[in-house]
């Protein structure tokens, strides 16, 4: 079976195998992240010490995860650096055992087949266990959804909400629900993954778990609400639509988590945010403990993201924040009217010739800008025999699911999509993110490409780039440098010559800055004054022998290593519900 060594050579067998995997009757693997042989050589840098971080410290440590055995894959060699800041962090957990989960929370990881915790569980766990506010940032497909989820469940049980009839609990009364916990998440079909996840962690708790979420009428949610909710999983419209008809109370909510947001926080989403958290009664940031997650964090979501939180401890995981290095990336310069056809040669490459002499493709993703184009583009690849389907705003929450349904299960292995599908979702054995339109913003493109490479698994990434992308070359190049993917020099080229585009240097809205900063990985506060954050990229890990070590900040600092990236992030998206984000 492939082996995969996490450098560049190798990865192009592994994304291979996967397709092969895929063509070839499933993943041994089964996405089980099986850490098994741990160097353990772990070595905090000169502001940390021991096991743990010293209170009010900075701590950094990277892991040199050697042998890191995933499935039957293998990784001899995956540094995954890790950077914690805040005051009287706990240590990292070195197992779910030993991470303080009740007993009943422990059976569900088993029943899950988790036997270790990925780094960012190792750490959020003991964190979010300690009653702290926390900031999350770690690579797509890394396992946050549990480091967040296990942790609330665990916390409710310990507080006795555990094997009482819904009728009794407190959590329900006959005018309203009153969850305890709160996670939010930017789109439907999230909301729904999350729920189904946090369904099986509270498996046998006597914890009740539900959804809500637009698209759907809201009866039979309604009803499921009356039964009593523990844990309330939400998209933010649909919530505000119940808190607004008296059927949601969020006055007992005790844990706030928001899932992918530095999205939530945007201004697309930031008012109804607000008011959620600011307006409907909710306990204030001291009382009750806020939680977000997500694989970017743009400096100024951090700022903004003070206003929720209290006292709150930042981690970062993975090299840069950013994309993974199991992720082959490639990008094409093409012309507009070259797109189609190049994207049938890749179909035809990559279709794998099954025993009774049919052809399979691998799961394959397909990203584009508008729903129009996401329904032209699947009509055709239907009609050169290519079964595909489509999911974005403007078909009906039914259409969406059963889209998702015959992606997931093979029957229509390619899947054409708008942002829609950017972000979160858990599709195991998508082998090929195709970026057939390069989205507006690096952010973006870091968690589409995140749809692949999931769980330890390799995949690859392809890229369409035209000339009207010339905004998003800098960051690409950023990117695929630190990933150590095989640059063309035409992106260098483009990334050197200047861009009079107007908002890719800042965006609009709130990023005004053109020094704009990093897309994640970095707790903002490191800069040297709060307010007067500027950016300068760093690495802070000092992973991939790109960036150093944290040279203190400052105005040096900042002179001296110039901003990383320059982002366009799509603040104040217009379209936001008309685009199929609730
Ligand atoms: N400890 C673990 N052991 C094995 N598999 C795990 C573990 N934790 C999570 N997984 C699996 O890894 C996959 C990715 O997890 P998850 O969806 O939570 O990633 P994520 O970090 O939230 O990604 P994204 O940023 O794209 O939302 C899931 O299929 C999940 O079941």
């Amino acid at each position: 079976m492939a082996v995969v060594r996490g450098r560049r050579g190798d990865k192009m067998a592994a994304a291979a195998a996967v397709a092969k995997s895929v063509g070839g009757g499933g993943d041994p693997a089964g996405g089980a992240w099986t850490t098994v042989s741990r160097s353990g050589r772990s070595s905090y840098s000169a502001t940390a010490a021991g096991g743990g971080v010293p209170a009010g410290k900075v701590g950094e440590v990277t892991e040199g995860l050697e042998g890191l055995e995933i499935g039957d894959r293998r990784l001899d060699k995956y540094d995954i650096p890790v950077e914690v800041n805040g005051e009287g962090v706990p240590s990292p957990a070195e197992g779910f055992e030993g991470a303080g989960l009740v007993e009943a929370v422990l059976r569900n990881v088993a029943r899950c087949g988790y036997e270790s915790p990925t780094p960012v569980q190792r750490y959020a766990m003991p964190i979010a266990l300690a009653g702290r506010d926390l900031m999350a940032c770690a690579h797509t497909g890394s396992g946050k959804t549990a480091a967040f989820c296990l942790p609330v469940v665990s916390g409710l049980v310990a507080a006795g909400g555990s094997g009482v009839g819904p009728r009794e609990r407190s959590s329900f009364n006959r005018a309203a629900a009153k969850p305890r916990a709160l996670v939010l998440a930017p789109t439907r079909e999230l909301a729904a993954q999350i729920n189904e996840e946090a369904k099986k962690f509270s498996f046998q708790t006597g914890l009740r778990v539900v959804v809500a979420y637009g698209g759907t009428p809201m009866y039979n949610q309604l009803h499921d609400l009356e039964r009593g909710a523990d844990i309330l999983v939400a998209t933010p419209g649909r919530l505000v639509d119940m808190v607004e008809r008296s059927k949601v109370s969020l006055e007992a909510i005790k844990y706030l988590v928001m899932d992918e947001a530095d999205r939530m926080l945007d201004m697309g989403f930031e008012p109804q945010i607000r008011k959620i958290v600011e307006r409907m009664n909710m306990p204030r940031k001291s009382v009750r403990q806020t939680m977000l997650f997500s694989a970017t964090f743009p400096p100024e979501i951090q700022r903004l993201a003070l206003d929720f939180l209290s006292n709150y401890i930042f981690i970062t995981v993975g090299r840069v924040g950013s994309s993974t290095d199991l992720i082959m990336q490639k990008v094409e310069l093409l012309s507009y009217g070259e797109k189609r056809g190049y994207l049938l040669d890749i179909l035809q490459k990559q279709s794998v010739e099954m025993p009774n002499s049919k052809l399979q493709q691998p799961l394959t993703l397909v990203f584009v800008e508008t729903k129009r184009e996401a329904d032209s583009l699947r009509y055709w690849l239907y009609s050169k025999g290519f079964p595909a389907t489509a999911i974005h705003g403007d078909r009906t929450q039914q259409e969406r699911e059963s889209a998702l349904r015959s992606f997931k299960t093979g029957l229509t292995p390619i899947m054409v999509a708008t942002d829609v599908a950017s972000r979160g979702l858990d599709v195991p054995n998508v082998a090929h993110v195709i970026n057939y339109d390069l989205p507006k913003s690096i952010e973006d493109y870091v968690h589409r490409i995140g749809r692949t490479g999931r769980a330890g698994k390799a995949g690859s990434a392809t890229a369409f780039f035209t000339e009207s992308n010339h905004s998003l070359a800098k960051g690409l190049l950023e990117l695929m440098t630190e990933a150590k993917q095989d640059v063309p020099d035409w992106l260098v080229q483009y990334a050197e010559k200047p861009y009079y585009g107007g908002s890719s240097y800042g965006g609009r809205g709130r990023r005004s800055n053109g020094a704009g900063g990093r897309f994640g990985g970095r707790d903002f506060r490191r800069g040297s004054d709060y307010s007067d954050y500027s950016g300068g990229g760093d690495s802070c890990s000092g992973g991939g022998g790109s960036g150093g070590g944290y040279s203190g900040g400052g105005d040096s600092y900042r002179a001296s290593v110039p901003p990383r990236y320059y982002p366009s992030y799509p603040m104040g998206t217009a379209d936001i519900n008309a685009s199929g984000w609730d």
